[in-house]
């Protein structure tokens, strides 16, 4: 038999067609529903993108009314959710808490075995405005805190830090945070997203398709690795008093250390950009604002002395988790919370793909070549 062209981990390979985005690697583009992504960030609410994903257009002010009092009604935490995350153990990580509560939203959803469109559409809204309580929630109970009651005089963003931290965050922070959900809210084909098609063309159901797409967005090689940059920021050390330039320094030593030793660095490199992450640079002034509002300089030091010494021995830019992680931490979220931040935002782009697979379904099932033992028989 002639041998095969594998393309490990599908690199390259084109499976489908998608109107959800574009992401353009030549180009350093990021495109929703034909809008540049910088342009969505800059200028709309989390909700005004969200509805854009699901619907192909941005809302007119009616529809963004009625769309945004949706998501403010199904905000409050299921006390029956509530009951299941009580019973994981606070070593339980939260990915496997916001895995969990998916689940258990779906076995409770009134529609829970009807996925025609219109019940698919309220099935991915429901789920899209419940999941911060799950998160905030979580992190509250880690911390022996009570849980916060969501306020509806709050848009999404500005909701999800006041039910975290049960402060009303400033605007400067609330626009940060929801620039990191606008940034994080689709990528055409990535491993989970692709997990959440090849669920759906089975024709299973909108809450199976995302609960594998948490699953999916665990590990450190997609979105646990805003996590795990956090992790390497510990690991050189966050000393709160030192300058700048001394950050710097010590994270370039331990950079050029973990490369001699070939470790891979999480928050850097990318499948598909190989010039850099369209969405970085919104992040990093995303970022760079809330060092300059928490003024801690020595993060950024970090942060250049990291990206400087990669670029300078491997050339291997940043990816969105990069800036993502000490944004979250410079707002107080826990780092293990981190990649919750990115289900809850991604359940946009998940959800759109999920209908958009529906809408245009064939079973997602790949051929292998077998490289095993030749036929043999029992003796
Ligand atoms: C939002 C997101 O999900 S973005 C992705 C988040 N993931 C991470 O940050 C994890 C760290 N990065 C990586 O592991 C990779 O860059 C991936 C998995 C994201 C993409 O990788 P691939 O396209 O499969 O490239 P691959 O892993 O084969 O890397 C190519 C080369 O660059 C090196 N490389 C790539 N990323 C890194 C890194 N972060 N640190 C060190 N070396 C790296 C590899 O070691 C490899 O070198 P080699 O050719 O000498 O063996
Ligand atoms: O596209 C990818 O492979 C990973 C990624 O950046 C994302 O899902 O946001």
């Amino acid at each position: 038999m002639a041998e095969q062209d594998i393309k490990k981990g599908l690199t390259g390979v084109v499976v489908d067609y998608t109107s959800v985005s574009k992401v353009n690697p030549d180009t350093n583009s990021l495109l929703y529903r034909g809008y540049p992504v910088q342009e969505l960030a800059a200028r709309c609410s989390f909700e005004e993108v969200a509805y854009l994903l699901w619907n192909g257009e941005l809302p007119t002010q009616d529809q963004l009314a009625e769309f945004t009092a949706r998501e403010r009604a199904g905000r409050a935490l299921d006390p029956v959710v509530k009951q299941v995350v009580d019973v994981l153990p606070d070593t339980a990580h939260p990915m496997d808490v916001c895995r969990t509560a998916a689940s258990v939203m779906g076995g409770r959803h009134p529609l829970a075995e009807d996925s025609s469109p219109e019940a698919n559409m309220k099935k991915a809204i429901d789920l899209w405005a419940a999941m911060p309580a799950v998160v905030a929630y979580d992190q509250r109970r880690r911390r022996g805190q009570d849980p916060v009651e969501p306020r509806d005089d709050l848009g999404y963003s500005a909701n999800f830090l006041w039910m975290t931290f049960g402060e009303e965050q400033v605007p400067v922070v609330v626009e940060a945070f929801n620039v990191s959900m606008i940034l994080y809210a689709e990528h055409s084909f990535n491993a989970s997203t692709f997990t959440a098609r090849v669920i759906t063309s089975t024709l299973s159901d909108l809450h199976s398709a995302v609960t594998g797409a948490i699953g999916a967005l665990k590990g450190p090689l997609h979105g646990g690795a805003n996590e795990a940059v956090m992790h390497t920021f510990d690991e050189i050390g966050i000393r709160p008093q030192e300058s700048l330039e001394e950050a710097a320094a010590r994270a370039k030593a331990w950079m050029e250390d973990a490369l001699a030793q070939k470790k891979k660095v999480m928050g850097f490199g990318h499948r598909v950009y190989k010039h850099g992450d369209s969405r970085v640079p919104t992040m990093k002034a995303a970022l760079d604002k809330m060092i300059a509002h928490y003024g801690r300089p020595e993060i950024l030091g970090l942060y250049q002395g990291l990206e400087h010494a990669m670029d300078e021995a491997k050339g291997i830019k940043p990816n969105l988790d990069y800036p993502a992680g000490p944004t979250y931490h410079l707002m107080g979220f826990d780092t293990a919370a981190f990649t919750p931040l990115f289900v809850a935002s991604r359940i946009t782009g998940w959800t759109a793909h999920i209908m958009e697979q529906a809408a245009s379904n064939s079973l997602i099932r790949p051929l292998s070549e077998y490289i095993g033992p030749e036929e043999r028989h029992l003796a």
